[in-house]
């Protein structure tokens, strides 16, 4: 099943690396750009383009367009498709500057807004002619969100499929199994940003990396190939024993794999390992064997292993996929997946609820089914339908089994082979005989160029340029941006802090952490780098008076997202670092100029603000949401 392709083994030495540019446009691409920025994993340009300079002026990456500047006068696009597109004309040469010169462009937005549905379609295009490998990751609206949004969005993806070589598009529906269903929307946000910004990671390395077994753009854009697809990715990473063991069950743990069930149904999948310079052949080997069982022998698989030294101990298992929406959407209502967010309004239970559901009334003998033929456990009943008498599960919708089972089942114990009879294996040398290359000392990689290297100076410097004709608002000077500065440098230990939680809160309830130890006395440390701290401070000390609530009164939509941006200073918990690119008006001043009233509304008569049921706002940047604080 598996073909080592031998030839490819070595790179060539002298071959340029790929020139990789990242765009998130709009809210949701700038909170992904942000993540990736927080990361710090992928080495690339990262351009952040918004017609909102609030959002771009939270934005961390350090190339930021400003869409539209005399057409949108720093708002946002309202939701409407049109503005996103027509701001991002009056920019394009802003745009190419930025993308040009890269051999593949990431373009990352949310679709069902105004400006990432309007203007990625606009950056793609100028990106085909640049020649660029255009690949597009994209989501698709929650359903509560309504039908206009979705509408735009599917009108969005048409056009997006057009222009773009590989299109990785991620329903946020599928996403919500990320949270428990009681955490708030911003983290379940938070946490679709982190599985996006991770498979933009996995794309990037798997295209530029020098792999032991290369997969190429061709291999990608195969996987990614079925028409009107959704994207299956799944993604983990673990360190210490059974390391690759754990960093697959972590990869099928992935709710857009829905627990490795729908890899049956997949006609081709790419599958990618890297590890550092520890990585052994045989946990390769095991990894592939119990991913066998998950993928019927007719799926054409990719595979592609990577060695890179800054993955140290850590082994990392990446697979990409994609099914038909037709085809997601059978399998879905055949048999929906424990903690899917439901698609109609019927609520749906989820395993928090089957965790903490009452006992069943009478208590019920617990059936195991044999292992080659998995059932769900007879107590699971009353989750689903907490009327129905234990005994009887629910005989037209068997849900699959608990996860804990299923893969309990598919990670058997005898099957698996322990990083201490690997390493037992490879002492006998039988692997050696079979793939020396893989053992040979000469074979180490290169080091991997460092993800802080500096990025390609292509920021724009002031948008003077755009014609104020046809715009809906009276001329305003444009901002300018301050030119582009070294990105700064975030804690390290934050993103690795986050980076557990992340692969641990996916499905199962987190265990209670041990009583703390008493901390030992740190270590003075050398840096040559700022460190967050020196960004970081204090939550600001309570103001003398308890502050009212800002009124926002609902006489329209678009009033609210106007008092909403009219916040005075003192209500933007934000003052950003002085070498942090940003705009040089802040967008508190720049848009109580505006004078917003109601007859000024013009298109934004249909718009929506941004924000979901319980007031939160969905255009919060990420490191907002991680409750960050950036200081002077
Ligand atoms: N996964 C994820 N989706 C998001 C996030 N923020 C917004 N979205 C989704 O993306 C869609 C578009 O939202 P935004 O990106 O904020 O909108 P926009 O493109 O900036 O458009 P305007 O706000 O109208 O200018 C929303 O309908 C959500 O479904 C996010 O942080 N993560």
């Amino acid at each position: 099943m598996v073909e080592y392709d031998r030839q490819s083994l070595r790179e060539e030495p002298n071959k340029p690396a790929l020139r990789t540019c990242i765009v998130g446009i709009g809210g949701a691409g700038s909170n992904v750009l942000d993540r990736i920025t927080l990361d710090r994993t992928v080495d690339a340009q990262l351009v952040c383009m918004h017609t909102d300079i609030r959002v771009l002026g939270h934005a961390m990456a350090p190339t930021k367009i400003q869409l539209g500047a005399e057409l949108m006068r720093g708002v946002g696009a309202g939701g409407d498709p049109d503005l996103g597109r027509e701001a991002a004309m009056y920019s394009r040469d802003e745009i190419r500057q930025a993308i040009e010169g890269h051999d593949i462009v990431f373009i990352c937005a949310g679709l069902g807004g105004g400006t990432g549905s309007g203007a990625a379609p606009v950056v793609a295009e100028i990106a085909k002619s640049t020649n660029s490998l255009v690949y597009i990751t994209a989501t698709m609206p929650f359903s509560f969100e309504g039908r206009r949004r979705l509408n735009q969005a599917e009108e969005a993806l048409q056009q997006l499929q057009k222009r773009a070589d590989a299109l990785i598009l991620f329903e946020n529906n599928r996403m919500g199994e990320l949270t428990l269903p009681k955490d708030g929307i911003q983290k379940a946000f938070a946490q679709a940003d982190q599985l996006i910004a991770q498979s933009l990671r996995a794309v990037s390395t798997i295209v530029s990396m020098p792999g032991l077994v290369k997969l190429g753009l061709d291999d990608l854009t195969s996987a990614l190939s079925t028409s009107n697809g959704r994207c299956l990715f799944g993604f983990g990473e673990a360190r210490g024993q059974n390391r690759g063991t754990e960093a697959l069950k972590r990869a099928l743990k992935s709710p857009l794999i829905d627990q490795g069930r729908l890899l049956h149904q997949t006609k081709t999948l790419l599958v990618h390992i890297a590890g550092g310079e520890t990585l052994t052949l045989m946990e390769v080997d095991a990894i592939m064997k119990q991913l066998g069982r998950h993928v019927p022998d007719h799926t054409h698989i990719l595979f592609g292993v990577a060695v890179d030294a800054k993955l140290g101990e850590t082994i990392s298992v990446t697979l990409i996929s994609s099914l038909g929406l037709a085809q997601l959407n059978t399998i879905a209502a055949a048999a929906p997946p424990a903690n899917m967010l439901p698609l109609t309004d019927r609520p749906m239970p989820s395993m928090a609820d089957a965790v903490a559901a009452p006992p069943a009334p009478a208590p019920a003998p617990k059936v195991r089914a044999p292992a080659s033929r998995p059932t769900p456990p007879v107590a699971a009943a009353p989750a689903m339908s907490p009327a129905a008498p234990a005994t009887s599960p629910s005989p037209v919708r068997a849900g699959p089994p608990p996860f804990e089972d299923s893969m309990d089942m598919l990670f058997k114990e005898d099957e698996i082979i322990s990083q201490s009879s690997l390493t037992h294996l490879e002492s006998q040398g039988s692997y050696k005989a079979e793939a020396p290359e893989l053992f040979s000392e000469s074979f180490a990689p290169a080091p991997a160029a460092s993800v802080s290297a500096p990025v390609a100076p292509a920021s724009v410097a002031a948008y003077t340029t755009a014609p104020a004709h046809n715009s809906p608002f009276p001329p305003a000077p444009a901002a300018e941006m301050v030119p582009e500065q070294p990105p700064v440098a975030y804690e390290e230990e934050e993103y690795y802090e986050e980076e557990t939680q992340v692969v641990s809160s996916t499905y199962e309830p987190e265990p209670e952490p041990p009583a703390p130890e008493p901390a030992p006395a740190p270590a003075p440390v050398v840096r040559d780098r700022p460190r967050i701290e020196d960004f970081i401070q204090a939550a600001p000390p309570p103001p003398p008076q308890p502050q009212q609530p800002v009124s926002r009164p609902p006489t329209s939509p678009l009033a609210a997202v106007v008092a909403r941006t009219n916040l005075p200073p003192e209500d933007m918990a934000y003052a950003p670092p002085p070498n942090m690119v940003m705009p040089k008006k802040l967008a508190g001043e720049a848009q109580s100029d505006l004078g917003f009233s109601n007859q000024d509304r013009g298109r934004f008569k249909d718009t929506e603000p941004a924000l979901a049921s319980g007031g939160e706002d969905l255009d919060v940047p990420t490191w907002m949401r991680l409750k960050r604080k950036l200081k002077r």
